[in-house]
């Protein structure tokens, strides 16, 4: 049996995690460039924890500049074998009110300006995404996030749009009646399909801090007022995370849904035709398979 090593990426006014033992930030080189900032490493309740805030401290990257690959490799690199993402979000259902989480479990990916796969020209590999959370980590946060009194939603449809700027009323609307999202963010994808190319369980909890545009009830989303709800919601998130690493324990057993065995059977590209030079870029994330 392994150990757990259980990461936070923490997103939009969550920069730092508070109680970990022997804290310390380290910096980490990655064949990707460099992460968004420092991680902090510590443990919480025996647990191994690492912790990486998505903007970087300052909040410095725009959801398009996060530096994803360089970040899921970083952690990899690490021996981190859980990730919680925890972002932001505007909600399209009235009942998904601000304050509230949704531990998504399905995406509508609309970016388009990053990069979203280690692989390529030289090792091309294909995994599915037709579940891209992980149901195990995932009922985890939604039973750590309603003991510590939260209302959370246990499953929900990220829509993944590229910003920096929000939504137009007609984009909206169009996600929310024709789509049928639940709720919409910049930052969970490709974060999402890059930790399942590492083969690392994936849970998203996203903290409602909006309605976006479409309420007539409420005004136009703006940052100043989701920086509010999010600093009211802080505990919260603080306290799912802590009530998180105990009940994931530091033994792990492997996933039954296979997240940490993703690659088994998708790398396409012939041992004999790879290029040494991308297998070699690939050490931490696929070198399981890769030898
Ligand atoms: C601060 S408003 C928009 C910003 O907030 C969310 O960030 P994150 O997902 O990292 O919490 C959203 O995706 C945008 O990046
Ligand atoms: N309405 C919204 N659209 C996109 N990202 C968000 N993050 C928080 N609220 C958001």
């Amino acid at each position: 049996m392994g150990r757990t090593k259980l990461a936070v990426i923490g997103g939009s006014g969550i920069y730092d995690i508070e109680g970990l033992e022997g804290a310390e930030w380290v910096r980490v080189d990655t064949p990707w460039g460099a992460p968004s900032d420092a991680i902090l490493t510590g443990t919480l309740a025996g647990t191994d924890m690492a912790f990486l805030p998505r903007h970087g401290r300052g909040h410095v990257h725009s959801p398009s500049s996060v530096p994803y690959r360089a970040n899921i490799d970083a952690l990899k690199r690490l021996g981190v074998t859980d990730v919680i993402s925890v972002s932001a979000v505007g909600s399209f259902r009235e009942e998904m009110a601000p304050g509230d989480f949704v531990v998504v479990d399905q995406f509508i990916d609309r970016t388009f300006a990053r990069d979203k796969s280690f692989f390529g020209p030289g090792c091309v590999a294909h995994v599915s995404v037709a579940h891209p959370t992980c149901p195990r980590l995932s009922t985890a946060c939604v039973s750590a996030a309603r003991g510590a009194g939260v209302t959370v939603h246990d499953g929900g449809t990220y829509l993944a749009m590229e910003g920096p700027q929000f939504s137009t009323l007609a984009e909206s609307r169009t996600y929310r009646e024709a789509w049928g999202c639940d709720v919409i963010g910049m930052t969970n994808m490709p974060e999402a399909k890059l930790a399942r190319e590492a083969e690392l369980c994936y849970a998203s909890v996203a903290m409602v801090t909006d309605y976006d545009s479409w309420h007539p009830d409420h005004g136009e989303v703006d940052v100043t007022r989701i920086i509010a709800t999010l600093q009211g919601n802080a505990a919260h998130a603080r306290a799912m995370i802590t009530a998180v690493a105990p009940a994931l324990g530091g033994d792990r057993a492997p996933c039954p849904h296979g997240c940490d065995r993703a690659l088994d059977f998708a790398i396409i590209t012939q041992p004999d035709a790879r290029d040494p030079a991308v297998t070699a870029r690939l050490d931490a994330v696929a070198g399981r398979v890769l030898g």
